[in-house]
């Protein structure tokens, strides 16, 4: 039984800083650490490889159920991300694959498919599991659970530096665009719909430091877990 493994869930729009925050309170406080968004975009990346129809939720549910993955924790807080054994680390993190992901992400079939290997992560000591619906269906019961937003423009200029910072060359309107699409998409879909869970602490980071959103969470999860 796992019941009183701690667990804290952090869900939001994309660009909104989950995966950072995530990987800097896991490593904080020894945790192991879920990427949701990683499964759905490597399952993204899968639909390449075997030709699969993307509009096809029938020809997707297999393909989601035995989905070869692993995550391979290398140096502290960096992972590598193996698809059939092949290195997809870097593949998985373009616009291209992310916009894949939220398509087939709206699929209900194709998310209970992937549910099962999400709770699997929740482990001891802890688990700090960053997505969409982390506290909301894959976790409803996670003592902490915490909302992190931040504006549209804000995010997208956040994913431009990241994405200028790796030499590649974007188009800001471009990018605005593609955020707006993906929040507009992973909000209205009929399952797991982007939104926060009850209970969830809102924090919008617009105008946050990375650090002063970490010791936000902190702060509030230590409160919490002291009743857990
Ligand atoms: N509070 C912040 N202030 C400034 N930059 C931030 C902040 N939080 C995150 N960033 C930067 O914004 C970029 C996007 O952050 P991150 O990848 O963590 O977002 P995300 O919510 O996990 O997005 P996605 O769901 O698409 O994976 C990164 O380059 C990160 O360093
Ligand atoms: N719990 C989750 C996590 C992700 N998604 C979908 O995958 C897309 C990519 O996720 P990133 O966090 O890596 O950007 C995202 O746009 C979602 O559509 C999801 O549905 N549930």
């Amino acid at each position: 039984m796992n019941e009183q493994i701690p667990l804290i869930t952090i869900d939001g729009p994309s660009g909104a800083g989950k995966g950072t925050v995530a990987r800097i309170v896991a490593e904080q406080l020894g945790w192991n650490l879920l990427d949701s968004g990683a499964i759905y975009r490597v399952l993204a990346v899968a639909t390449n490889h075997h030709n699969i129809d993307i509009e096809s939720e029938e020809a997707l549910i297999p393909l989601a159920s035995h989905l070869d993955v692993e995550f391979e924790i290398q140096k502290k807080g960096e992972s590598r991300v193996l698809l059939e054994g092949e290195d997809v680390t870097n593949v998985i993190r373009t616009e291209d694959v992310g916009a894949i992901a939220s398509k087939i992400a709206a699929f209900p079939r194709v998310r209970e498919a992937l549910l099962r290997r999400q709770r699997a992560f929740k482990q001891m000591p802890g688990l700090l599991a960053d997505g969409r619906d982390m506290g909301t269906v894959v976790f409803p019961d996670a003592p902490v659970k915490v909302f992190l937003t931040a504006s549209p423009e804000e995010r997208a200029k956040r994913r431009m530096l990241q994405l200028q910072d790796k030499g590649i060359d974007v188009n800001i309107g471009r990018l605005l665009a593609d955020i707006k699409q993906r929040d507009e998409r992973d909000q209205n879909r009929s399952v797991a719909p982007l939104l926060p869970a009850e209970g969830a602490l809102l924090v919008d980071s617009t105008e946050l430091s990375v650090p002063q959103v970490v010791e936000k969470i902190l702060a509030f999860a230590n409160d919490k877990l002291s009743e857990f």
